[in-house]
């Protein structure tokens, strides 16, 4: 084990450099030299997308898609598909690459229109964030949408999908979006991509926490 006091951290870390270990037609591995906090130099195996396009620090978008109709809850739009890396089928935002030339924000409405139907406004993104730092440079900036069910273009939705993609829509009431995953989780075989179930506490905390009563707090 170290010992802390021989690890201060003296030096601002850094890469050094980068090498590729191994390339496909998506994906690339590569071994990163970097100098760590107390000066050291290290390795690690970084996984990179080979798809990145040159304006944009982001590879791709997701989509919080909030669907607003008539007499209807509002409802969060999700997709669910079978991901190979996974063996699995997910539950998810709408999501999908940046192409080149795009914005976040039009390539949001374009992931949108494709793979659920619906036509969407853009009412928010975030900065470009990472998605598994540990493993690869994967980077999403995340599209607050929302959607006019009673436009006549979103009353028949119609997907937009390619030759080898299959995307099931699937509509959660906003307000109780927690429970309706546990139960979808504990019906079938299906992974929930941490940022749609983190989203769902949230929502769970902003919907129900402020209407209780004010309690002691230990
Ligand atoms: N890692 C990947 N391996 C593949 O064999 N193919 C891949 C990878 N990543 C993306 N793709 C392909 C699959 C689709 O044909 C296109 C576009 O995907 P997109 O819709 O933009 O994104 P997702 O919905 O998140 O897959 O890329």
């Amino acid at each position: 084990m170290s010992n802390p006091e021989e690890a201060k951290a003296t030096t601002t870390p850094h890469v050094v450099k980068e090498e590729l270990m191994a390339s496909g037609n998506w994906v690339k591995l590569e071994k990163t030299t970097y100098v760590d906090p107390a000066g050291n130099t290290r390795t690690w195996e970084t996984v990179k997308r080979t798809t990145r396009q040159n304006n944009t620090e982001a590879d791709g978008v997701g989509i919080i898609g909030v669907l607003k109709r008539t007499l209807h809850k509002d409802c969060m739009v999700m997709v669910k598909q079978f991901r190979p890396p996974l063996g699995c089928c997910t539950l998810e935002f709408p999501a999908g690459l940046i192409d080149e030339g795009e914005t976040a924000e039009a390539a949001a409405l374009r992931e949108l229109k494709e793979e659920t139907g619906y036509k969407g406004e853009v009412v928010g993104v975030t900065p470009v964030t990472c998605l598994d730092p540990g493993l690869s440079n994967c980077t999403t900036q995340i599209v607050l949408v929302n959607i006019n069910g009673d436009d006549v273009e979103n009353i028949h939705p119609t997907q937009e999908l390619g030759e080898a993609e299959f995307v099931e829509v699937i509509l959660l009431p906003l307000d109780e979006i927690q429970t309706k995953i546990d139960d979808l989780l504990q019906k079938e075989k299906i992974m929930v991509d941490s940022k749609v179930y983190i989203f769902a506490m949230g929502m769970a905390q902003a919907f129900f926490k402020p209407r209780e009563l004010p309690v002691l707090k230990q």
